[in-house]
């Protein structure tokens, strides 16, 4: 069931039992998110409509089902669809497992036929790491000793264009002073107050075009689903030697140590709920939602220290220390601190009745999945349990309501086999709370850019910015519709503007181009290895 169905089907139940007017009107009532949530889950509860948990374990039988799939693609030379079946091949195979070692060394040579060579002996190497069927040995010794004769012949030829990527490295450089509690942004910018716009960005002093403003680090990213398979789950950076998480079977990540990061600050929780969030087709923002509560607490040593923290920032929520991290001498707002996210925009009172509910719906549906299926809530002290709940019903729903308001998406610029600028392709979505500081225009005077394959966004002046004028950004096409803005910029000005970002993307995809294995961007399956979708380019 997805959770529109599910969504639909409580409406659906209310409806036949004349309850909508009477429900709407007790959620209207109610004061607080985690009180919303807890009357919205009884009711579910009431009318037996929570969904369950899928389990999708690992099969030798799946795996082999898609290292066929990839073989097929690999006999047709379609390369990048042969790399993604024998990734869904891998993440299906369990580890250690003769099947395992199979994908990837098939992947090694669909990695030799694409001319990749160092990620090529990388697959190879891993394979030789293992148990693994011996008589591969021979096969994949002879394809490693051909990698690296290619790798001595093209050496000189890589020496030079590591050079230009370094200098390419420094031209992009944000060496501007840094402002001293919005630690990512330039000392140029300031953030401030008013009824009208809320929280804003000015410029302190007059700024260039193409100055870099900021440069902001996710507090966490979530990887688009059409992106699983090529695309690390933690950092996004997009690898051909993607390893799968130990258990589920969708979390592929490009390194140890990313793997390890997201086990430790949410996968740990997620990992057994994933297949029923895939199925679900819970949205980015919802996903976001779950994972931010949950890194919430694991940033925290328990649930008393966390509870505690959040004391302190409802505390300076009305002050001009909103989001900010107290380090001892210094308060700084920083991604890194969930105290930055925790304060972001959520217009609650503008949102309408129908939305609340719906957005309380998958905030218990998450709460149930939690308490039920995970150990996320329990505590070592039984007097926290029901504030944990509450806290936990309450935050859901909080990010169910700032993550529309307030995550960027993450945008990669795409080359054909040339190496040519293609297309922005989106990845991933993620909170950047200095950004989300930043109010909409239709003229924007700054533009974001995220560097190939990676989740971190610079901000960059579009526009000369005088000293004293507030710095916009352009949400997109969907925010400008909203009649909630005080200030509207009702002219449709982007079309005038959609030629500037091009040509400034393209620009910045000139400098930032990097050979980190992402030309081939444009080529993907769905996760679920039925659909594809090949650059003809
Ligand atoms: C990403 S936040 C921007 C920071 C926000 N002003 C704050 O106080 O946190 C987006 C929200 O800011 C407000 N906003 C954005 N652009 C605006 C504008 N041009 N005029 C007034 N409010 C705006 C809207 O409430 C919007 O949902």
């Amino acid at each position: 069931m997805s959770i529109d169905a599910c969504y639909e089907g409580v409406i659906a139940k209310l409806t036949d039992e004349g309850k909508i007017l009477e429900i709407s009107k007790k959620l209207i009532s109610l004061q607080t998110n985690s009180a919303r949530v807890l009357f919205v889950y009884e009711l579910i509860e009431s009318l037996k409509a929570f969904p369950k948990v899928l389990e999708v374990k690992k099969d030798d039988n799946v795996s082999t089902y898609y290292r066929n799939q990839g073989n097929l693609f690999f006999k047709a030379t379609q390369n990048y669809e042969a790399l993604q079946f024998y990734n869904l091949s891998l993440i299906h195979a369990p580890l250690g497992t003769e099947s395992y070692s199979l994908a990837l060394a098939n992947r090694s040579a669909v990695l030799f036929s694409m001319k990749q060579y160092d990620e090529c002996i990388h697959d190879i190497d891993t394979v030789f790491a293992m148990e693994y069927p011996r008589d591969l040995e021979k096969k994949l010794s002879k394809r490693k000793s051909m990698c690296e004769n290619f790798i001595l012949k093209n050496k000189e030829v890589k020496e030079d264009s590591t050079k230009a990527n370094f200098q390419v490295g420094e031209i992009l450089k944000f060496d501007h002073e840094r402002d001293k509690t919005y630690i990512c942004a330039s000392s140029k910018l300031q953030v401030v107050f008013n009824d009208e716009m809320g929280r804003h960005v000015v410029a302190k002093e007059d700024i260039q075009v193409g100055e870099i403003l900021a440069h902001e680090n996710p507090y966490l990213a979530v990887v688009l689903k059409s992106q699983m398979l090529v695309c690390c789950n933690y950092c996004l950076s997009r690898d051909l030697n993607l390893l799968p998480c130990k258990s589920c079977c969708f979390a592929l990540y490009c390194s140890k140590e990313c793997s390890e990061k997201a086990w430790k600050e949410y996968h740990r929780v997620e990992c057994g709920l994933l297949a029923t969030l895939v199925h679900m087709e819970f949205t980015k923002l919802e996903l976001l939602a779950l994972r931010i509560v949950i890194r919430a607490r694991t940033d925290h040593k328990n649930w008393p220290e966390l509870l505690e923290k959040l004391v302190e920032i409802e505390k300076n929520l009305n002050t001009p220390l909103r989001g900010c991290e107290n380090l001892g001498d210094n308060w700084v707002y920083d991604s890194k601190y969930y105290a930055s996210i925790h304060t972001l925009e959520s217009n609650v009172e503008k949102r309408s009745v129908s939305d609340i509910f719906q957005k309380s719906i998958t905030a218990a549906v998450f709460l149930k999945f939690l308490i039920e299926n995970t150990d996320f809530m329990n505590a070592d002290d039984a007097k926290h349990h029901n504030r944990i709940k509450n806290w936990v019903a309450g935050t859901l729903l909080l990010h169910g309501m700032t993550s529309p308001t307030n995550m960027h998406g993450i945008i990669t610029n795409t080359a054909n086999k040339n190496g040519d600028y293609v297309d922005e392709l989106n990845i991933g979505s993620a909170p950047y709370p200095f950004c989300s500081l930043i109010n909409h225009s239709c003229a924007p005077n700054v533009v974001r850019y995220s560097k190939l394959g990676f989740a971190e966004q610079i901000l960059v002046a579009l526009r000369p910015i005088k000293k004293g004028m507030q710095i916009f950004d352009n949400y997109g096409p969907v925010f400008r519709r909203r009649s909630h803005l005080k200030r509207s910029f009702i002219a449709n000005i982007r079309p005038i503007f959609s030629k500037l970002f091009l040509f400034i993307n393209q620009v910045l995809f000139a400098l930032t181009h990097c050979s980190k294995n992402v030309n081939q961007s444009l080529y993907y399956l769905d996760y679920s290895g039925q659909q594809t979708r090949v650059d003809t380019s």
